[in-house]
């Protein structure tokens, strides 16, 4: 297995200290002082500071890869901090690529943290990637991860790969010349919305170390040059049965960015091919949630209506019958007294809402996706009055009633 390194870079000295540092590594015939030499030589770039990037960069700056970059734009929230262990109480508002430099520097000071506070597009991808020896993408959005595939694929740098939903995840090493690339397994995204995210969806806190984990081996043993990396093999991890599987993946012959006839040569505008629809050009959310917006766009029919409008209409008692449409866990955290029907039981359920026909229909759900897919299914079932409330009920905690508690 070749290195990542390029060969005719030349290995750094270790200095005393680092000897004694490494010195469990070096007594390891697999890496010894030239492995060391190459860990230290070696650039990483982790794409997303979260719940991956947090135990990846982490075991990283331990391992002693001497280049760590980080890429993200986000800022360290509460709720992170259940999974994202590089970020602590301490450091909450805070950039993330500004607290995980603290936590790195404090494990290893002779790391050198280059931050990207950005969001990578395809307008800076190339120029960022370019610099590094390999790419470990520990991002939780589809543009994203088409984004990283091919800018690894254009530049033939490895992507260590993870993602992970609830109590299971993935890893796998793309953008090899041997190996499949991402979309050689998954050629099209799905449609927006059917995959839930973590927010959305939930993630056991421990997921994201055992995958970020792997791919920091991953990264390590590329950089070393040793071992069966996960070259054309996905690994399956599941914490509930606590199973580890791996399937092999075979290089589609069709891809369009690393099979013999690519028709990607460039990087494309990955919103628009995963369907995904620009903040900007929807109406941003913020601008509903911090306005008392009663002119908010219509989006595939179905009007959207901010909180402080919905609390209008409530007050002046208004006939507004308002649906909760979360799942009924979600309900036990907060709610506001409105009935509950999960959006998925909602094209079964519309006899429950038979003396609802005439009535004007609010629904929410935590953030307004949910009850935006809700919404469609009541007007596909005859119900002609039923608008969206955005933002949901963080939204609601947000401006309405602060003493509600956000999840
Ligand atoms: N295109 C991108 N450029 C830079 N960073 C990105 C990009 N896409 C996603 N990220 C970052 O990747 C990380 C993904 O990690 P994770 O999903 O654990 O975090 P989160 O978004 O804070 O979680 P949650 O959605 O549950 O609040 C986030 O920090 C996010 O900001």
């Amino acid at each position: 297995m070749p290195t990542a390194i390029e060969e005719t870079v030349e290995l750094p000295k270790l200095s005393n200290d680092e000897i004694a540092r490494y010195s469990r590594h070096l007594i390891l015939p697999e890496v010894g002082m030239e492995g060391q030499q190459k860990l230290k030589a070696a650039k990483v770039l982790c794409v997303g500071t979260g719940g991956l990037g947090a135990p990846l960069a982490l075991y990283l700056a331990a391992a002693g890869v001497g280049t760590i970059g980080l890429v993200d734009f986000d800022t360290v929230d509460a709720s992170n901090l259940q999974r994202q262990i590089i970020h602590s109480t301490a450091t909450v508002g805070k950039l993330k690529v500004d607290s995980a430099e603290i936590m790195l520097k404090g494990l290893n000071p002779t790391v050198k943290v280059i931050k990207h506070n950005t969001m990578l597009t395809s307008a800076n991808a190339l120029e960022i990637l370019k610099d590094y020896d390999v790419i470990a993408d520990g991002t939780d959005n589809f543009q994203t991860r088409y984004l990283v595939n091919d800018a690894c694929v254009l530049l033939n740098k490895p992507n260590a790969y993870g993602s992970i939903f609830r109590f299971e995840g993935q890893a796998s090493v793309f953008g090899t010349k041997e190996g499949p690339c991402y979309r050689c397994l998954y050629p099209e995204p799905p449609p927006p919305g059917l995959v839930p995210s973590c927010a959305e969806g939930g993630v056991l806190g421990i997921l994201p170390g055992l995958v970020g984990v792997i791919q920091a081996t991953e990264t390590i043993k590329l950089i070393l040059g040793i071992g069966e990396p996960l070259i054309g093999r996905l690994l399956l991890v599941d914490a509930l049965g606590m199973s580890f599987r791996t399937l092999k993946l075979r290089k589609n012959p069709e891809c369009p960015v690393c099979g013999p006839n690519p028709t990607v040569t460039e990087l494309i505008d990955y919103d628009q091919f995963c369907g995904i629809t620009p903040p900007s050009e929807v109406g941003p959310l913020e601008v509903a949630r911090d306005k008392a917006v009663t002119d908010l766009p219509v989006v595939d029919g179905i009007p959207q209506i901010s909180v402080q409008e919905l609390k209008r209409k409530l007050d002046a008692k208004e006939d507004v019958f308002v649906l909760d449409v979360r799942e009924p866990h979600e309900y036990k955290i907060v709610n506001l007294g409105a009935p509950l029907i999960p959006v998925g039981e909602i094209a079964l359920r519309t006899a429950e809402l038979a003396d609802k026909k005439d009535s004007e229909i609010v629904v929410h759900c935590k953030s307004g996706a949910r009850s935006q897919r809700a919404a469609l299914a009541l007007k596909q079932a005859g119900f002609t009055n039923v608008s969206n409330l955005t933002g949901g009920i963080l939204a609601w905690a947000d401006k309405i009633d602060p003493s509600l508690p956000k999840y």
